[in-house]
């Protein structure tokens, strides 16, 4: 640490403006307990891991996503919550050689020396696709109203243009394929901590956004309710379950947000269904469905964006709820429900 106090207090202007480059381009890897603990080593020190923090908490999706999210927190001092974001699906959020770019994700550079972002497009919301699959060959000119063969029933929203089409990703039918098109924030509240709201108005069937999957929420799930009643950590896991047509089968979705998501993964529980209707999307030629939240009525601006997490109805214990709602059973829904 002498040696930083050097460099920063009485090392040449050059030696200084070095210094401060190289920990411009570290310190942004670092988790927050780190950064605290750097920041105490001299004020120069001091003052980028500030701005760090003030920029890691303008935005949420740190730029991976089409707006910023800023958190606001007008109750106590939590900046921001950490996790890796990702806007589309990914396979593990741990130890999966080719995620490894998820194990560390710099977040809060300095505009002038993080990387250009700005011709980088939507990455493929794809996981996992079918050979050989049938798709349609609109050339990218479908619409929802005209009857793309991919869409089906023109009433719901659950069928959409996919890997396996001639259409890109402008078509009319792949609108939740382009991440997250309305404006959030993530506030703070007391007894239910971070919370997505709207941060303009959303339109009712408007899409918000896509909750995403990861292989192994599963075996984390009892890891996870044993740390949350102990206090030690806020999970963020969703088990989807689709039970198919004509045969007695069910296919299961685990969502879990804790380490690695998006936004939705601010989504709070409320026991009458929220304002989000929750959809799974099949898109032509692509294995993996997605879940995708849709407004389920007209949202205005600051209103917090709630749905259901699943029935709580039968195991009358777990997690407080304080969703407020006048159905509220007292208790978050959980997977043994
Ligand atoms: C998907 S996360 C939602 C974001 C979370 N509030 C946070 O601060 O990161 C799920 C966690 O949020 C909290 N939560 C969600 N809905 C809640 C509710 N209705 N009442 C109380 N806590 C809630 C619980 O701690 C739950 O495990």
């Amino acid at each position: 640490m002498e040696t930083k106090r050097r460099h920063n207090n009485t090392g040449k202007p050059e030696e200084r403006h070095s210094f401060i480059q190289r920990a411009g381009l570290i310190l942004p890897y670092l988790l927050p307990s780190d950064l605290a603990s750097i920041s105490s080593a001299c004020k120069t020190l001091r003052d980028i891991s500030q701005s760090i923090t003030s920029r890691r908490s303008s935005d949420a999706a740190r730029s991976l996503d089409n707006s910023p999210v800023p958190f606001v927190n007008e109750i106590d001092h939590q900046p921001y919550s950490y996790f890796i974001y990702t806007p589309v699906q990914t396979i593990s959020s741990s130890s999966s050689s080719s995620n490894s770019d998820l194990q560390v994700q710099p977040w809060g550079y300095d505009p002038d020396t993080r990387p250009d972002l700005t011709n980088l497009s939507f990455p493929d919301p794809f996981l996992f696709r079918v050979q050989g699959a049938a798709g349609c060959a609109c050339g990218g000119i479908c619409e929802r109203v005209s009857g793309c063969p991919c869409f089906g029933d023109q009433e719901t929203v659950d069928r959409e243009c996919g890997p396996s089409c001639e259409c890109g990703p402008g078509c009319g039918n792949r609108i939740t394929q382009r991440g997250v098109m309305v404006k959030l924030k993530i506030v703070r509240e007391r007894r239910k901590g971070w919370c997505l709201c709207a941060a303009e108005f959303i339109p009712k069937g408007q899409f918000v956004c896509e909750l995403l999957s990861t292989k192994e929420a599963q075996s984390r799930q009892q890891m996870y309710d044993d740390l949350a009643i102990n206090g030690q950590l806020s999970p963020a896991l969703l088990v989807v379950k689709e039970h198919l047509p004509s045969r007695d089968v069910c296919m299961r979705t685990n969502i879990d947000a804790t380490r690695v998501g998006n936004v939705a993964r601010f989504m709070n529980h409320s026991c009458d269904g929220g304002n989000m209707n929750t959809t799974i999307v099949h898109s032509s030629g692509s294995l993996v469905p997605r879940i995708c939240l849709f407004a389920s009525r007209d949202i205005h601006n600051h209103e917090e964006l709630t749905f259901s997490y699943g029935d709580n109805r039968l195991r009358k214990q777990g997690l407080p709820c304080f969703c407020g709602s006048s159905c509220c059973q007292g208790f978050l829904p959980s997977e043994r429900t």
